[in-house]
Order: C-alpha cells, then structure tokens, then sequence
C-alpha cells in the first residue's frame, strides 16, 4: 500500500517559536538559565554604568563647590527626573530620585 497526501488538506505549520533546523526545543529550565546568565551580566553592566555615573556626577559636584557654588542644582536634576519619566514611565522617576541620591548624597 503507498501513502498518498491530499492535496486538499493542508500541511500542518509549525510552531511559531519552533526551532527552524529542526532541532529539540529547550527546556524551560534551559530557557530560565540562559536568560539569568544574561540578566546577571546586564545587572553587572548597569552597576558599572552606576559607578562611572557616580565618579562624574561627583566631579560636576566638587567643581562647583570649588568655585563658591552649592553640591545640588535643583533646576538640573528636574531635567533629569523629567528624562527618565518620559524614557520608563512613571517608575522612572523613582529610579532617577535613587541615581541622584547616590550621586550626591541625600539633598
Ligand atoms: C552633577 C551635577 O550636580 C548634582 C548632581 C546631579 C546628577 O548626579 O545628575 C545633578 C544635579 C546636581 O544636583 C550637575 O549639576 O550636573
């Protein structure tokens, strides 16, 4: 007997999130794990980036205090507070309310 297809029925698609070459599908443990590895090395990377900001936030601070200025500029930081609200939304402003404390201490 040979097996015959019919050219009514419609082959079945994969999944969209198949593997393309055919091979097995990861594990949700596979999934978890390969995505904390990245999360750690992006939390590693943003601290950094926190460190670097804190060195240079520091220098604008001991500059103007140098010459006969004060460690905060209100104006400056509301600039600042008003482009993480608009780049994460509402929460971003807590985020930038914690960055400027640890740049300058609290005000
Ligand atoms: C670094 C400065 O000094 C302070 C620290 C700020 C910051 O960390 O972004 C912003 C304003 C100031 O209160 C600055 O005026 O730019």
């Amino acid at each position: 007997m040979t097996a015959t297809t019919d050219p009514t029925t419609p082959s079945p698609s994969p999944a969209p999130d198949a593997p393309a070459d055919g091979a097995a599908e990861r594990s949700p443990e596979e999934v978890i794990a390969t995505a904390r590895a990245r999360i750690d090395d992006l939390d590693a990377r943003i601290i950094g980036l926190i460190e670097e900001r804190v060195t240079v936030s520091r220098q604008v601070q001991a500059a103007r205090i140098a010459s006969g200025g004060r460690r905060v500029h209100l104006a400056r930081e509301m600039d600042i507070l008003r482009r993480y609200r608009d780049g994460l939304g509402a929460p971003g402003t807590g985020l930038a309310m914690t960055l400027l404390d640890l740049c300058r201490g609290r005000a």
